[in-house]
């Protein structure tokens, strides 16, 4: 948890949790980030936004370890973490969703969060399972399904959830590795209403006491959750500020003509 002390500081200044600066990625030669600068203040929720192809995921992918910039630094609390691994950067408190693709169908909800429980206590993700070490962690399991609404759906093999229940279950599965900066890729993607505001309600919960930065293409759901947005237009920062703002801008207006944002 932070300590407010900690978070707010001094009247006007501003703790930055986690930075960019001059970031840019290659793709044989196309450039899909191009010289980003982004600070995400502690404490924030904040969203990375911007049309089809903007470049959002790929500087998500950057921010968390899984693609390697071709130039630039993103440091975290003040800490240069360039070019180096997604366990050595969720080491220092950042991590991101993981994929509905990374789920096991044949396993139960409380075991995937066994064994993510597991893997953090030490000894990495094992592919065997011994029931005792992972029955230590049930307590803590458990509290986190119950968090994101799936205690009763603990011993369901996660093949048999829906759709909006594995992307809880993903969610649960990054509060497993308690970090200080989360980064959610697309939380509400495919979503009905329903699951969409459950999901932003949830988003709003774990938020408490942490950063979150979010990708996200539902405006109703940056508006609701964003307290800054940085748009991203051909790879480029195209404008940022508070959701009224960017909203309101008449670039970011024009690079959103014609796409569906499910406003
Ligand atoms: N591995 C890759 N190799 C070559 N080009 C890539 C690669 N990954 C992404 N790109 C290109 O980089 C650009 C930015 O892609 P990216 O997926 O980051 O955009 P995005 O904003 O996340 O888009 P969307 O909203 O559609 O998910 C696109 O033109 C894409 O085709």
């Amino acid at each position: 948890m932070n300590d407010p002390q900690d978070t707010v500081g001094p009247p006007g200044s501003r703790t930055v949790a986690l930075s960019a600066r001059g970031l840019s990625k290659e793709f044989r030669g196309f450039r899909a980030v191009k010289d980003v600068d982004l600070d995400v203040v502690e404490g924030e929720v904040h969203a990375l936004v911007g049309p089809n192809g903007a470049g959002k995921t790929t500087l998500f992918n950057l921010l968390t370890g899984y693609l390697k910039p071709t130039s630039g630094t993103i440091t975290v609390h003040g800490k240069d973490i360039t070019g180096k691994e997604p366990e050595q950067i969720a080491h220092e408190g950042v991590a991101r969703s993981f994929q509905i693709t990374s789920l096991f169908d044949n396993l139960t909800p409380r075991e995937h969060l066994e064994l993510a429980l597991q893997g953090m206590a030490g000894g990495g993700m094992r592919f065997w399972r011994s029931d005792s070490l992972l029955r230590r962690h049930r307590g803590r399991a458990d509290e986190l399904l119950e968090h994101v609404g799936l205690a009763g759906l603990a011993e369901r093999p996660a093949g048999e959830l829906a759709y909006g229940q594995k992307r809880a279950l993903e969610m649960a599965l990054v509060l497993a590795l308690d970090p200080q900066v989360m980064l959610l890729d697309e939380p509400t993607a495919g979503m009905g209403r329903e699951d969409v505001d459950r999901t932003i309600e949830l988003v709003r919960q774990v938020a408490a006491g942490r950063t979150v930065v979010f990708v996200d293409h539902n405006m109703h759901v940056v508006g609701s959750l964003a307290d800054h947005v940085t748009v991203l237009m051909s790879g480029e920062v195209l404008a940022r500020g508070t959701y009224e703002q960017v909203r309101n801008d008449e670039r970011v207006v024009a690079a959103y003509l014609g796409e569906d944002t499910h406003a």
